[in-house]
């Protein structure tokens, strides 16, 4: 082998070793390190440093090193253009000191004079250059009197330079993504540990806070508190949390739905009765509110009390006490109550169908649940938690595919958190074999549900036929589409009458018909009005900006 076949061949050897350490790339210090050991060992390159940028100062620091004590490295500091290190930073060029005694730039700040042999040394810094832009330095001395030209051995750090940024460049990738899963955990931790998780209240939209921070307000205080929203917000979700939460956790929580028990029923059942008290009463029984004695009673749906009833819950707020049907009586009853109602008591008040006197005792700390839609960022983190909790039910691993929590995100949740729970659901039985939820599957369960989709193709194909044939239409056709609009109509009233319908009519305008194409004429007229401004035409139809592109985008309307 020749004297030039040689040197090649230990080229050949670092370069090989050097590279190899890309794979130790998420230990950098490892890496680096032992590519300054290769490179000082086979080719008499010594200490090695690496100097990369203090992100605040901007100075260069050294942070890898090879044969440099703790004060040398602390030493080796530089502001950029300062020394020549500073000046190859600045230039993102390489520089070869052939002897740094000859040399007015070089510092010797790193090294002392008297540290390094007494014969020429030479020093050669070449950029690390990232993207190129340079983002750090990597110097070398080595005694001026080798054989191997200098520009040689710059060659190859030129070379090892490269694989540095590499090491660096993926260092700083695994970090940002180990970055971005500790967030996320720290997400869930704090989810986890968020004031409502305990009661298994999920979410952390801002209005969500604001209703759990007047729950833990209200917990202690003994006040009668008032849940308001619509259907499926979590009225009686939130009202066992302000039980858990209280003094009384230990004692009863009982829940009556007023709406749900016939008006002649409803009066024992909260007050109890004596025996003989009206036909069928063959036994003395108690009514909630006693039953609820030492804890908590929660009335939902407190706005379809009759009047008389509302006299007597009335009293009971003022005194304290209960009169059970067929008896004169009056029972100490030491009960926290909790109303909930969807239905707006003030306009019931204005309707002549809510006591006013009533009215103000059960308003004195009103909260507020926030629809659904309205709770940016819950929709993903409830419809995850529906997932798990279905999952485990019926034993199934189903995810979502990516479109799905899109969709979830964009629809309106007339129902709220019931629809959204109990449409996860179906989907999760739904789901194919491949145990994948898309958002086809979604809509699908979604329009079966309510029944709309049949009444707007109906209201599609009358709308076409009218726009083509009028004549006949008045002629030939009209009672056939006299019988479609019943349909339709029909249709509607079915939805209308079931549950989460009901939010659609207390809210007032809400709309939660899915994307379809009779909507197409909507969104352009509320843009016309709105003369082009998306915002305001979200706003004109009660929707936010997102859920009006995003039927916009679904119906290929695409408005500049
Ligand atoms: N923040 C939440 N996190 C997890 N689950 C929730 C949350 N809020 C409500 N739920 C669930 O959603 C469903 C509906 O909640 P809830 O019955 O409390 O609503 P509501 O407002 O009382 O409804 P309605 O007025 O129709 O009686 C329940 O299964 C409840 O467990």
């Amino acid at each position: 082998m020749s004297m030039l076949d040689i040197a090649e061949h230990f080229e050949f050897i670092v370069i090989k070793e050097a590279a190899e350490q890309i794979e130790n790339a998420n230990q950098p210090e490892k890496a680096i390190q032992s590519i300054l050991s290769i490179i000082s060992r086979q080719m008499g390159l010594n200490r090695g440093r690496v100097l990369l940028q203090e992100p605040t100062s901007g100075y260069l620091y050294t942070a890898y090193s090879y044969g440099l004590t703790e004060e040398e490295v602390a030493r080796s500091r530089f502001a950029i253009r300062e020394g020549i290190t500073g000046k190859v930073m600045h230039s993102g060029q390489p520089w070869i000191v052939p002897d740094i005694d000859l040399e007015e730039d070089y510092l010797c700040r790193t090294v002392s004079r008297e540290t390094l042999p007494q014969e020429p040394v030479s020093f050669i810094a070449t950029p690390i250059i990232r993207n190129g832009v340079p983002v750090g330095v990597m110097a070398v001395n080595r005694l001026k009197g080798r054989t191997r030209p200098l520009d040689k051995d710059l060659n190859i750090l030129k070379l090892i330079a490269l694989f540095i940024s590499e090491i660096l460049a993926v260092n700083t990738m695994l970090e940002q993504q180990t970055q971005i899963l500790k967030e996320e955990n720290e997400q869930l931790r704090a989810l986890a540990t968020s004031q409502g998780s305990h009661y298994g209240i999920i979410g952390e939209s801002s209005a969500l806070m604001d209703a759990l921070n007047k729950v833990t307000r209200a917990a202690n205080a003994s006040v009668t508190v008032l849940l308001k929203g619509e259907s499926g917000t979590g009225k009686e979700k939130f009202s066992r949390m302000l039980h858990l939460s209280s003094h009384r956790q230990d004692g009863p929580f009982i829940a009556i739905n007023c709406a749900a028990i016939p008006l002649d029923l409803l009066e024992s059942e909260l007050f109890g009765h004596e025996k003989g008290a009206f036909t069928g009463a063959t036994q003395t029984k108690q009514g909630k509110i006693e039953l609820a004695h030492k804890g908590t009673l929660f009335l939902d749906e407190i706005g379809d009390m009759d009047l008389g009833l509302q006299a007597k819950l009335l009293r009971v707020l003022e005194e304290r006490t209960i009169t059970r049907v067929g008896s004169n009586r009056p029972i100490p009853v030491d009960v926290r109550i909790i109303v909930a109602s969807h239905k707006d008591l003030h306009e019931g008040v204005n309707q002549g169908r809510f006591r006013l006197d009533l009215f103000y005792r059960l308003n004195v700390f009103p909260i507020e649940l926030p629809p659904l839609r309205d709770r940016y960022g819950d929709i993903r983190l409830l419809s995850r938690h529906f997932l798990n909790l279905a999952n485990q039910e019926y034993g199934v691993g189903t995810i979502f595919d990516q479109g799905a929590l899109g969709f979830l995100e964009t629809y309106d949740w007339p129902g709220n958190i019931r629809q959204l729970e109990n449409v996860i659901k179906r989907a999760v039985l739904m789901a194919e074999s491949n145990r994948f939820i898309t958002a086809d599957l979604i809509q699908q369960i979604i329009s079966e549900e309510s029944g709309i989709m049949a009444a707007s193709r109906i209201a599609h194909t009358h709308k076409a036929l009218i726009a083509k044939e009028p004549d006949v239409i008045e002629h030939e056709m009209q009672p056939m589409l006299n019988d479609r609009v019943a349909v339709m109509d029909h249709h509607r009233h079915k939805v209308a009458a079931s549950s989460h319908d009901e939010s659609m009519n207390h809210g007032g305008k809400r709309n939660y018909w899915r994307v379809s194409e009779d909507e197409s004429e909507r969104l352009m007229e509320a843009l016309h009005q709105a003369h082009g401004n998306k915002t305001q035409a979200a706003a004109l139809l009660d929707m936010t900006p997102r859920q009006f592109n995003y039927r916009l985008s679904k119906l290929g309307l695409q408005v500049k």
